[in-house]
């Protein structure tokens, strides 16, 4: 263990410059903020954290990898490469448990239904892992408070209360469970069960670019496919999603490795039009061993397959199609994925528009839909809305010409744009305003985009300051922010303006980064953010913020969320005194926390506090590694409440900063005995004094 402790005297001026120094440094040492986990290593806890892990809910956007990730681990346990110490898995979709709900069964029967080799043991004498992918899929209320308890594994009952109980541990409470699920569906499982939430990120850069390679063969047009979706923006978002690089490389493949020079796609609709005419022409070939697509059967197909996509999802029932043999070997089929699902639907309900609706115009059909979107709740008609207002354009019914006839003539874009761009200015949800804008671009509209485009182009900080923007403009800013093609790891409100209006607008780019920095800005709207269970927030700097009493305390009471992520904390400066310090201290001690980091220099928490602050440290609840305290007037009182929590056995501790601050003898001399003291785990102290 590496102890460094400064008790030196220096001059105030090189004092300065040393901290200087010292802030430099850290503020040069970026750590990676999120914990990448690998998926074999989704129970195995993180150095500093003692407590076990029983349950994990894994969350992520559609096609982005959950279930890929639940067979990686299942495929590497079953071939003996990762979790040796494992005896069972039980993998068990929701998506197939579905089929059950109905029924009354034991817990016992119910593996035996879907493993018929399994013989009825007692589970709780072996290590097993249940893991139920697709909590969206799931059709029947978790009812967690109702549920009558269950202890027992032969016991009969339905499966939605197999399931409450299971996760909350009466049945089985030895087993491990990870659930995976899209985000909407996650908070059916409340916090207090979860003891670990992880979010499946899909691809960055460099995995994109492997995918393509591994995909494709041939390596020059691997390579151009690579290129291409680098030029294109839209392409490139997508592409962080394996299941969009699955069509892209299928499109793409197709259309750059032929001669003749086609328009090559941009928008989703394009893809997935583009994607309709491969497959279909696959089918042809490989499966009626034919050369020429027969339009009509295939029209026919499309159609049928159209309605069933679009019946199921006004049933927000999801998932071109797999075949599959599911429980006792009857054939189950689902579309590949929802976003295929999506496209049929939108493809059918056009279809099915331009043929038979000869009254209304093709306008006010589209208005219908973009309300009937807005009004969903769970946003289930956002990406079926996107591909319709994609195909009511011309270009792309050109594209499908050979398969379809479009009977009535498609009407000038402008209209139905200018709609959206109202139902904007309306200032929905920002989700709603970030669909809204993917419609404008399947329409090729930018102008709203180009407006706020030109606010961000001047470069460096406050560009927005003492500028008016509209609601309409202020979503945009949202959309260009979550779609630009960096990932997004820092947040700088700086940049933009240090107004809470500024921070309000922009909370959806807040949460959705890794680190966010505001300086100098006094927020009560934090808290939503921090307790949302979509905040992705690990790092926070509120330094130089005039943060009051009432702000530590909204600020306190976001921490205290379970779904706060928060790792580390900064709040120099922020005038803090022991009331402050004090709702920050009670936060912190009552939930089950992640913070590793809490910067509270220059602050005046005063004696009363600092002993909280000790309390803190002594909590086993507590992971703090990191605590600075420079220039906290910290007297001999402080010094020794410290000192006694650091010599306490669930300290976590191991850095110290209590520079410029006024331990005294006593202080200094309880200080430099702690460094000897065997239970002290700390690897850095410093206590500066200096000389006025
Ligand atoms: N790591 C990966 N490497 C290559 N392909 C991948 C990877 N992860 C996912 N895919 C591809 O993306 C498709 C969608 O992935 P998957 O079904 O795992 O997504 P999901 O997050 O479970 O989506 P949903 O919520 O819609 O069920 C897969 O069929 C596969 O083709």
């Amino acid at each position: 263990m590496l102890y460094i402790a400064e008790l030196i005297s220096v001059s105030q001026q090189q004092l300065k410059s040393r901290l200087k120094r010292i802030e430099t440094s850290l503020s040069r040492d970026r750590k990676t903020l999120e914990t990448p986990i690998k998926c074999n290593d989704i129970f195995r806890s993180l150095p500093g954290q003692d407590k076990p892990i029983r349950m994990v809910l894994t969350k992520g956007v559609a096609g982005i990898g959950k279930t890929a990730s639940v067979h990686k681990f299942v495929l590497d346990w079953a071939e003996g490469k990762a979790n040796r110490d494992v005896h069972f898995v039980f993998p068990l979709p929701f998506r197939d448990l579905n089929l059950m709900k109905e029924k009354q069964m034991s817990l016992m029967e119910l593996l035996c239904c879907f493993f018929t080799e399994l013989k009825p043991i007692k589970y709780d004498d072996y290590k097993t892992i249940f893991i139920f992918d697709g909590l969206d899929e799931w059709r029947l209320p978790l009812d967690f408070q109702n549920n009558e308890i269950l202890w027992d594994v032969t016991k009969s009952a339905s499966v939605d209360v197999l399931l409450t109980n299971l996760i909350k541990g009466n049945l089985l409470p030895s087993a491990l469970i990870w659930i995976a699920t899209r985000p909407a569906a996650a908070n059916q499982i409340p916090a207090e069960f979860v003891d670990r939430v992880t979010e499946v990120q899909g691809f960055r850069d460099p995995q994109r670019a492997e995918y393509f390679r591994r995909k494709i063969k041939d390596h020059n047009l691997a390579n151009r496919i690579v290129a291409h979706i680098q030029s294109s923006r839209s392409l490139h978002i997508m592409c962080r999603i394996p299941v969009f690089c699955w069509i892209s490389a299928t499109v793409l493949e197709k259309m750059l490795g032929e001669a003749k020079s086609t328009e090559i796609p941009k928008t989703l609709t394009q893809m997935f039009a583009h994607l309709l005419i491969v497959q279909t022409k696959l089918k042809t070939q490989k499966y009626d061993g034919k050369c020429d697509v027969d339009i009509e059967q295939a029209r026919k197909s499309i159609r049928s397959l159209g309605k069933l996509a679009f019946q199921q999802l006004e049933k927000v029932c999801t998932q071109i199609f797999r075949e599959e043999f599911g429980l006792k070997l009857e054939k189950v089929y689902s579309f590949v994925h929802l976003s295929v699902q999506e496209f049929f639907a939108a493809l059918f309900k056009f279809l099915s528009f331009a043929r038979e609706n000869k009254k209304s115009s093709m306008t006010d059909f589209l208005k219908r839909e973009v309300d009937r979107s807005l009004q969903s709740e769970n946003g289930h008609l956002d990406l079926f809305l996107r591909f319709l207002v994609g195909l009511s354009l011309k270009s792309n019914q050109t594209l499908l010409r050979g398969l379809f006839t479009m009977t009535r003539s498609s009407q000038d874009p402008c209209e139905i744009i200018e709609y959206i761009k109202s139902k904007i200015r309306e200032n929905p949800s920002p989700e709603k305003s970030i669909n809204l804008f993917h419609c404008l671009n399947e329409l090729n509209d930018q102008s709203l985009v180009q407006e706020v485009q030109t606010y961000l182009s001047s470069r460096g900080t406050h560009r927005l300051s003492g500028v008016k923007l509209s609601p309409a403009q202020w979503s945009a800013l949202v959309f260009v922010l979550l779609n630009s093609a960096e990932d997004l790891d820092e947040f700088e409100l700086r940049q933009y303006d240090l107004s809470e209006e500024c921070l309000l607008r922009l909370l959806p780019v807040v949460k959705a980064s890794r680190k966010a920095e505001l300086r100098h800005v006094f927020i009560l709207s934090l808290a939503s953010a921090l307790s949302s269970i979509s905040s992705s927030l690990r790092e926070l700097d509120l330094s130089d913020s005039n943060l009051q009493v009432s702000g530590v305390q909204v600020l306190s009471a976001g921490l205290n969320s379970p779904h706060c992520k928060l790792e580390i904390l900064k709040l120099c400066n922020c005038s803090i005194r022991e009331e402050g310090c004090a709702a920050l201290v009670s936060a912190l001690i009552s939930n089950p926390s992640h913070l590793r980091e809490l910067s509270l220099n220059s602050n005046k928490p005063g004696n009363s506090a600092v002993k909280l602050l000790s309390n803190l440290l002594e909590d086993p609840h507590c992971k703090l590694e990191k605590l600075q305290l420079y220039d906290c007037s910290i007297g001999e009182e402080g010094c020794a409440a410290l000192a006694l929590a650091l010599i306490s056995n669930p300290s976590h501790l191991r850095e110290l900063n209590l520079n410029n601050n006024e331990p005294g003898d006593s202080g200094v001399k309880l200080l430099s005995d702690l460094l000897k003291d065997p239970h002290c785990k700390l690897e850095k102290l410093q206590w500066v004094i200096f000389d006025e």
